[in-house]
């Protein structure tokens, strides 16, 4: 597996703020902007914050009180377990579902169906980073998706 790591464009104060503007732009017809633990986070709170939207925290499971709802996931190194509290998540609301990198798309399959469980509309997804060669767009038919780059 060739890693790719997005620290070298986030140290970048040009670029990172392009990217920001970028995720901003998609926003701008949501209610909320989600962004997955923990690499997403860095793009969608930014973003959220730069549309003047709220954010919402998938997150890694076990993290968040009260009730929550879970989804598992297969990585291409690992699986893993996301969850959402559902009460921060108006039945309805429009939101945009961000991650840092798009591989084989597990992890934003998760994240949907998540926001949706919840009642919401995922009205687009976006990363920074596609790996195409992963095929996780695939996964996400049917979605719009906006990927920034492409490895
Ligand atoms: O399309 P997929 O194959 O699902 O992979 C993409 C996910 O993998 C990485 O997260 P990771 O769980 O490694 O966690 P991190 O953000 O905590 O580093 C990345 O940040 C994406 O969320
Ligand atoms: N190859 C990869 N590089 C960086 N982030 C990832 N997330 C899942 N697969 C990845």
């Amino acid at each position: 597996m060739l890693f790719k790591d997005i620290s070298p464009l986030l140290a970048d104060a040009d670029a990172f703020a392009r990217v920001v503007a970028a995720m901003a732009a998609l926003a701008e017809d949501v209610d909320l902007v989600a962004g997955v633990e923990a690499r997403g986070f860095v793009v969608a709170a930014p973003a959220a914050h730069a549309a003047g939207r709220g954010f919402v925290a998938l997150r890694k499971a076990g993290k968040l009180p009260g009730r929550t709802l879970r989804a598992s996931y297969a990585l291409e190194y690992a699986t893993a377990e996301l969850e959402v509290r559902p009460d921060v998540v108006p039945a309805g609301a429009r939101v945009l579902l961000v991650d840092d990198v798009l591989a084989t798309g597990g992890t934003l399959v998760a994240g949907a169906s998540l926001l949706e469980s919840c009642g919401a509309q995922v009205v687009r997804v976006a990363v920074l980073l596609e790996i195409a060669a992963l095929g996780g767009r695939a996964q996400l038919a049917g979605r719009e998706v906006h990927a920034l780059l492409q490895a």
